[in-house]
């Protein structure tokens, strides 16, 4: 059996023990020692550590057997390891915290199925390795989720969509739920933190409360939160709120869109997050994650029931298009997470528009105004070009009809929109300027203002129809 050394700096970690492949020799030994560095092996009396599965700014991450459990369950152990810069009373506050971790993960763990549950926290001393003085570890073993964390899954597989950003989020935001309706806020979540087992379920790993220890004014130290998931009230060591987690869980879904890391996605040029015209989502999770990542808490959505609100407003079908928009659903007050909610700077109903879960999005009025004109432009240049170089009109109006059906077609799917309209127009402006004047038989100011014309006469149509079709609709129902 292969057993991996603790000790920090272990020049050799890796110790082979076959005796141990015996299962009465592994449940009975007393200890194991590093044939390095003489560190114990067997830690509390039963955890085996088989590898390092990573290590984080406060400690080390290792994947472990427990000899005490029939089937040598598989665990983690978290060693605790803080930077070597922190003072005597810095490290005894660490300490004191990295407890409370345990403490924390003992509470919540044993209620809520998507977060580790805590099987163990004990402190080590062990004889320092080329030093007399004696050296004290702490460990803590949790329950081993066995998939991948999404940042793993995000190299692996590329952007998520929509949908699937909207599921991690709405997970992620009932486990927040229950966790800051136990008064702790999780403060460093992110994909890696976020881990999918195999059978698809997200569970949300390390509350390392330990990281409040260098939260200090000045001190800038390793590890206190992830840079960039972590939001200006975090940055700067003040209170942080369930609205902190909120907006690094907006960091991550954002993140999860693009593939991108948050430090190519904030311009602190401008001081803001520039995501939007990376990905096609639909107005109203823009809305709400434009909101999770306001840099003031109060800006943000207070808690997590709130989001989730939001995000269920989404589902209900959208409002026809042309009647008046529905009176705002009664306010009901935000339900306080925990005594440090940050206030609610609105309703969140009113902040939804359009609501609509799938890709493509319905068109706004302005969209459909604008696709108009285009419409009405482009057409009238096809008929006036082809009028005048083909001289025959029933010939003329087919083929600008199909071309106009194509035109339509590429707005309708969205292949073409906002500034690609103007683009369009401009090209195809130019190409009948050019042909109709040069090898036709149009006039420059014909070439101007026709198509100016037909655009004013589809916008005008276009308002019309919608007018028309709005009564219509008032009086039916
Ligand atoms: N309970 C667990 N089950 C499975 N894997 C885990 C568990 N806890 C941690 N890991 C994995 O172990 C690795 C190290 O985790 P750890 O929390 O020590 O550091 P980190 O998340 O990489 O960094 P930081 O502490 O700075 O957030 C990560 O890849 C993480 O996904």
């Amino acid at each position: 059996m292969k057993i991996h050394c603790t000790r920090p700096g272990c020049p050799k970690p890796d110790n082979l023990y076959p005796d141990l492949d015996d299962h009465a020799n592994l449940k009975t030994v007393q200890q194991k020692y590093c044939t390095t560095c003489g560190m114990p092996l067997i830690l509390d009396g039963r955890y085996l550590t088989e590898r390092l599965l990573g290590q984080g700014g406060f400690g080390a991450a290792f994947l472990a057997r427990d000899r005490r459990s029939p089937s040598l369950r598989t665990c983690v152990v978290k060693q605790f390891l803080p930077a070597g810069d922190l003072d005597p009373q810095q490290l005894a506050i660490a300490q004191g915290l990295f407890e409370r971790e345990a403490q924390v993960l003992d509470r919540l763990g044993h209620q809520h199925p998507q977060i580790p549950n805590l099987l163990a926290y004990f402190p080590l001393e062990a004889t320092g390795w080329q030093t007399r003085t004696p050296q004290q570890f702490f460990y803590l073993v949790q329950e081993y989720i066995d998939g991948q964390n999404l940042e793993q899954e995000l190299s692996s597989r590329g952007p998520f969509s929509e949908t699937e950003v909207l599921e991690v989020m709405r997970e992620i935001l009932n486990v927040l739920e229950f966790v800051h309706g136990e008064d702790v806020i999780h403060r460093d979540l992110k994909p890696s933190n976020i881990m999918r087992d195999r059978s698809g379920t997200l569970h949300l790993l390390d509350f390392g409360a330990v990281k409040e220890v260098t939260q200090a004014p000045g001190n800038k130290s390793t590890g206190i939160y992830s840079a960039g998931f972590a939001p200006p009230e975090q940055m700067r060591g003040r209170s942080v709120y369930p609205s902190t987690d909120l907006y690094a869980l907006g960091v991550t879904a954002i993140m999860l869109l693009t593939a991108k890391d948050p430090e190519d996605l904030f311009d602190s040029y401008s001081n803001a997050w520039l995501w939007k015209d990376q990905v096609t989502i639909s107005d109203s999770i823009t809305n709400i994650l434009d909101r999770m990542l306001q840099p003031t808490p109060s800006d943000r959505f207070g808690a997590a029931t709130e989001v989730l609100t939001a995000l269920n407003a989404m589902i209900s079908p959208p409002p026809p298009p042309i009647s008046p928009p529905p009176p705002p659903p009664p306010v009901v007050p935000a339900p306080s997470v925990t005594p440090q909610s940050a206030p609610v700077s609105a309703p969140v109903a009113t902040q939804i528009q359009a609501p609509t879960p799938t890709v493509r999005r319905p068109f706004s009025i302005l969209e459909i105004l604008a696709s108009a004109a285009f419409t009405g432009f482009d057409g009238g240049l096809l008929v006036m070009v082809l009028w005048s170089l083909l001289d025959t009109i029933p010939l003329s109006l087919g083929i600008a009809g199909l071309l106009l059906a194509g035109l339509l077609l590429a707005q309708v799917r969205r292949w073409i929109e906002k500034w690609d309209l103007l683009i369009v127009a401009g090209i195809s402006f130019a190409i009948v300027f050019w042909v109709g004047t040069t090898r036709g038989n149009l006039e420059v100011a014909q070439v101007i203002i026709l198509p100016i014309l037909t655009a004013l006469s589809a916008v005008v149509a276009t308002s019309l129809f919608r007018l028309i079709y709005g009564i219509l609709k008032r009086l039916i129902s």
